[in-house]
């Protein structure tokens, strides 16, 4: 079987579409309407198939956008960030995603985008395209009970209010507070207004339809809002009458550590909530040590998350900061691809540029990736056989350079 690999045509994208649920075991129909309101929102350009040169059916598919990651430091870069990417099982391990990774690769070095991105549904997938686990996420299920918390009163205790609001409100307020935070935290990407409408249900695809839940705001003593939770809740009732049911955060947003507190312990205390499930935090979240016993949070889900793509490696890793001052020459590896080369950091005045002196570390571009947000330690990638020191000492040095105080967070599925 062969088949073309090329940007689809607007009137292939409900096919497209109906690919990517199947793919993505979504058995329920794509409409017409779903079509035109992807349309809306996509560069159609960006929106790439496989088609089945004898059935001419769509059997893969592969979409990039323009996001911007934050990294250390604060700074944003410009990604091409991947998503709906699938293959048909008829097609499947017939090098279709390789041809779909790499067309969209060459567009991206001809935009000039920084870095790729993707939220790997499996690991072993895109390593060998570049790509390295650069943020991990933690989930963690607090039995409600055993939390210690105070459950017979409500309120902050700092002089701060939480509101329950409607999602008019989470639209109006909710970008401002996750732009404010994302300037702060690395790992962070971009959301755009359709993000709040699909997050809010001002607009849904049929085949994934919206899902009603709460939301609410804490405001400051000064009024100001610092913090936004959107949660769902089930009706679970065991015998003998006891509420079992379970509470699941669907985005919680702190600019403080007093809005972060306030919070989960409002989470962690509403009535008839038995657990209280954390959905995807940095793996050095604050909420087990914001509970008086933190083992009643106990983690789920312990797992690899963003992974990025180097591609520009001179304006990436001159975009970030670094804990520390040194300089490192890097050879990187990236067959046929644009990171190859040797580069010199300086990680004290944050200067990258193309070097001929000899290398400190030699290592793939997937390894640099994996470095690039300071979630992964050089010296730990060095035991793995993924770095190799080439001088004496340079592996603690980029273990100490690459490093954050906090771990990144990429709190978004795209
Ligand atoms: C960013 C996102 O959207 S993540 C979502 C990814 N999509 C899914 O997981 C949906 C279900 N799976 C699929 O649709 C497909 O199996 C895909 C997209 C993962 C892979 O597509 P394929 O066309 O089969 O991949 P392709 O044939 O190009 O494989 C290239 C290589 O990757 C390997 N590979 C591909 N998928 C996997 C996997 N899931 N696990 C391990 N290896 C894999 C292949 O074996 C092949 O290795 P080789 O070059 O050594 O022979």
């Amino acid at each position: 079987m062969s088949a073309d690999v090329r940007p689809i045509a607007a009137s292939e994208l409900t096919q497209w579409m109906q690919t990517v649920s199947t793919g993505f075991l979504t058995a329920s129909p794509v409409t017409e309407s779903d079509a035109a309101q992807r349309a809306r929102h996509s560069d159609p350009d960006r929106i790439i198939g496989a088609f089945d040169r004898d059935t001419g059916a769509c059997v893969g598919t592969l979409r990039s956008f323009r996001q911007e990651l934050t990294v250390p430091g604060g700074a944003t870069v410009v990604s091409s960030a991947l998503s709906n990417v699938t293959v048909l099982p008829t097609h499947r391990r017939q090098g279709l995603l390789t041809r779909m990774v790499a067309a969209d690769a060459a567009a991206s070095a001809e935009r000039g985008d920084t870095v790729s991105t993707l939220i790997a549904a499996e690991y072993p997938i895109y390593g060998r395209y570049g790509y390295g686990p650069a943020a991990s996420i933690t989930e963690w299920e607090v039995d409600v009970p055993r939390a210690g918390l105070d459950l017979r009163r409500s309120g902050t205790g700092d002089g701060g209010r939480i509101d329950l609001v409607d999602t008019a409100e989470v639209r109006r307020v909710g970008p401002a507070l996750h732009d404010r935070l994302r300037g702060e935290r690395h790992g962070m990407v971009s959301r755009d207004e359709r993000w709040w409408a699909l997050a809010t249900g001002l607009e849904a695809f049929s085949h994934r339809p919206y899902r009603e839940g709460f939301q609410a705001v804490y405001r400051t003593a000064d009024g100001e809002v610092a913090g936004l939770v959107r949660y769902t809740a089930d009706d679970v009732w065991a015998d003998a009458k006891v509420p079992m049911n379970t509470v699941r955060v669907r985005d919680l947003l702190a600019a403080t550590p007093a809005a972060e507190r306030a919070l989960w312990h409002f989470v962690c205390s509403i009535d008839w909530v038995q657990k209280v499930r954390s959905g995807y935090r940095a793996p050095d979240d604050l909420l087990p040590h914001l509970l008086p016993d933190p083992r009643a949070a106990r983690p789920v889900t312990a797992a690899d998350f963003l992974w990025v793509r180097v591609l520009d490696v001179v304006r990436a890793l001159g975009a970030r900061t670094y804990a520390v001052p040194g300089t490192l020459v890097l050879e990187v590896r990236d067959p046929g691809g644009p990171a190859a080369g040797r580069y010199r950091l300086d990680a004290g005045t944050g200067e990258c540029a193309r070097t001929r002196q000899a290398a400190d570390l030699s290592l793939d571009v997937s390894a640099l990736g994996a470095l690039y947000l300071g979630d992964e330690s050089a010296v730990r990638l060095g035991a793995l056989g993924r770095v190799a020191e080439e001088r004496p000492g340079a592996l603690a040095l980029a273990d100490a350079v690459f490093r954050t105080a906090r771990r990144p967070w990429c709190p978004d599925v795209f």
